[in-house]
């Protein structure tokens, strides 16, 4: 081991590494070095308001053949400052010297931002006039090959105020610096700013991209006045006309904003807020600003939270989950407010959003009740909200639509209410309010028992072997058979599904009490480790299904198959090419003894 002292050395930085680094990796792309220039304008004419607060705030911004100058009315450097601070990759005069972190009034922190301007030019050129006392106006100017001069200018040639930063774009970048982009891009970025960002060009009158005030803050002669330059607002920038507003406000967070409300329904998850930091653009497309369930609002919003180094994203701090909170909870205060009174805003929102309440009231109590007040669902006794059918005492459903189909005819004509609950969440929401308080219970086969009337005795005999025979044919389906009487009388035949083979049990409890023939009969058909997972339902007080149980031999067949297969039908759960196949036979059979039977 050598006995020489290592001497402290500095790392070197590579400049082009570091250039690559930030726009391949860290900005989404050359455009962000207009909102770095602005960005720096604004902070340069923040800190020089905190001493004269009158000062003129301005960002010109001049295009010509190849070249963009960004000028602000800012601080400036002097030659000490513009050494240190332009020429110090990760050194910011903005961050808080004893914490560290970003200054709260100052939108830039990490001492990076200049270099996004390397993305398109191979020299930077700043020339500055300091507001300290005595400065001499300065020139710097940084090569990308890593290198910088700085040194003193006369007078002249130095902007009246603050800063000018000039760009030559590198030839392939050209497109970056035309007049178009850069007004795009500025307007993009800058339009929030509150003091004039001017675009000049040589042969065109200057043009302002920003405005004086944020849309949801300026004053306006009436509510209605203030709702209409807001939906055009929305138009305009968010291209759709929205249903209703919300506004919005987290001032700790420096938050402040609107929700507008989606016209049409979107898919969950799906979430993209146009949110400003200091009121720059950060992203027309930010995440994370809203809580999961509030996917169906798009937001336009001021904040002073904290963006991460790409100044593209928040930063998911505690902070930013503190205004998520809020934030919820206002969207959800208007939701109480709003979809109660019966509007017509109400009404469409009710039927755009129903997804995006549903998944509200999954995860917040809260919203639970508001759901069960407002949202309709389909029941046996037409379009009912919770809170309705639940005023009959207990609150019946099925867990899908299919066996909501099979049952709900029957249940209509007996009068029992039953929920199809075969939405996505709508069983989570009435377990749930079960869990609240509320009576609620998933129907069971056993609930229809009880509605399907038993046969007389003498009747049960007369067909008990049309019985049987029917539980033949339909053996290979997976199928039993009863004969029960219910209403309506229309309708010939159910078909019933348990998952819990709850029916089947009771049925095979209420064989074995039976005995005598019918029982014997019943009984030598049982398979108790094979128990049919489907039962066919004949109606007995339906025309159709007498007529049936009297018929014998393939029109027999036949016409069973076809109640059997309508029933499945019904019960919307679509026939396989076979069953297809067996419908056309059955439909052919039953066509050619009724020929057979005019002929005659
Ligand atoms: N227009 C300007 N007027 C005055 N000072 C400036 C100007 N532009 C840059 N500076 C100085 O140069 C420093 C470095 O600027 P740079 O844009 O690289 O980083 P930053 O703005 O501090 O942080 P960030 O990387 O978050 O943007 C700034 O902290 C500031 O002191």
């Amino acid at each position: 081991m050598s006995d020489e002292t290592a001497a402290v050395q500095r790392f070197q930085v590579d400049l082009s590494g570091m250039v690559d680094l930030l726009s391949r990796h860290l900005y989404s792309g050359p455009q962000v070095y207009v909102r770095e220039l602005l960005q720096n304008g604004v902070d340069a004419i923040t800190a020089r308001r905190k001493s004269d607060p009158t000062a003129a705030a301005r960002i010109t911004i001049t295009v010509s053949d190849g070249l963009v100058e960004v000028h602000d009315t800012g601080a400036g450097l002097t030659v000490t400052e513009a050494r240190e601070l332009l020429a110090t990759i990760g050194r910011s005069s903005k961050r808080d010297p004893m914490l560290g972190l970003g200054r709260t009034e100052y939108i830039g922190q990490f001492g990076i931002g200049m270099l996004a301007a390397f993305m398109i030019a191979s020299r930077i050129e700043v020339t500055s006039r300091s507001t300290s006392d005595g400065a001499v106006p300065i020139r710097w100017v940084g090569h990308d090959d890593g290198t910088f001069e700085v040194e003193e200018i006369a007078d002249a040639d130095a902007p009246d105020s603050g800063t000018r930063v000039r760009l030559v774009a590198r030839p392939d970048m050209a497109e970056w610096v035309s007049l178009e982009t850069v007004s795009a891009l500025a307007r993009e970025y800058g339009s929030f700013l509150p003091f004039p960002v001017v675009i000049e060009a040589p042969d065109h009158d200057p043009v302002a991209v920003s405005r004086p005030e944020l849309p949801w803050k300026a004053t306006y002669a009436s509510d209605a006045a203030r709702a209409a330059a807001l939906r055009a607002y929305c138009e305009q920038e968010l291209g759709f006309t929205p249903l209703a507003h919300i506004d919005l406000e987290v001032p700790l967070a420096g938050v402040s904003g609107v929700a507008f409300v989606l016209p049409q329904s979107v898919t969950a998850g799906s979430h993209a807020h146009r949110v400003y930091v200091k009121r720059i653009l950060l992203n027309a497309r930010t995440e994370g600003l809203l809580p999961e369930w509030a996917f169906f609002v798009r937001v336009v919003a001021d904040t002073a939270l904290s963006p991460t180094a790409s100044r593209e994203a928040l930063h998911d701090d505690e902070i930013l989950e503190a205004t998520r909170e809020q934030l919820g909870a206002q969207l959800r205060a208007w939701a109480r407010r709003t979809l109660t009174n019966g509007s017509e805003t109400a009404r469409t929102f009710i039927s755009t959003h129903h997804l995006a309440l549903r998944s509200l009231a999954v995860s917040d109590a809260e919203m639970l009740e508001l759901v069960a007040q407002i949202l309709p669902y389909e029941t046996t006794d037409g379009l009912l909200t919770l809170a309705d059918v639940s005023r009959q005492g207990e609150l019946l459903y099925t867990t899908t639509t299919e066996a909501y189909r099979r049952v709900a005819t029957v249940a209509r004509a007996q009068g029992l209410i039953v929920v199809n609950a075969g939405y996505v969440y709508d069983a989570e929401i009435i377990q749930k309010l079960g869990q609240s308080g509320w009576v609620v219970r998933e129907l069971g086969s056993g609930d229809l028992v009880q509605v399907l009337g038993e046969l007389e005795p003498s009747r049960t005999a007369e067909v008990a072997e049309a019985t049987v025979a029917a539980r033949l044919v339909l053996a290979s389906e997976d199928c039993d058979v009863i004969v029960r009487e219910f209403e309506p009388r229309g309708v010939p035949s159910i078909l019933l599904r348990d998952r819990e083979g709850d029916f089947q049990r009771g049925l095979r409890s209420e064989r074995a009490q039976h005995g005598g023939a019918w029982g014997d009969l019943l009984g030598s058909l049982a398979e108790p480790e094979a128990v049919p997972t489907r039962t066919l339902v004949l109606n007995d007080s339906a025309p159709v299904a007498r007529q049936l149980l009297d018929a014998t031999g393939e029109v027999f067949d036949a016409g069973l198959k076809s109640l059997y297969l309508s029933a499945v039908m019904l019960a919307g759960e679509g026939l396989r090419p076979s069953e297809i196949d067996a419908m056309n036979n059955a439909l052919s059979v039953l066509l050619s003894a009724s020929l057979r039977g005019t002929e005659q």
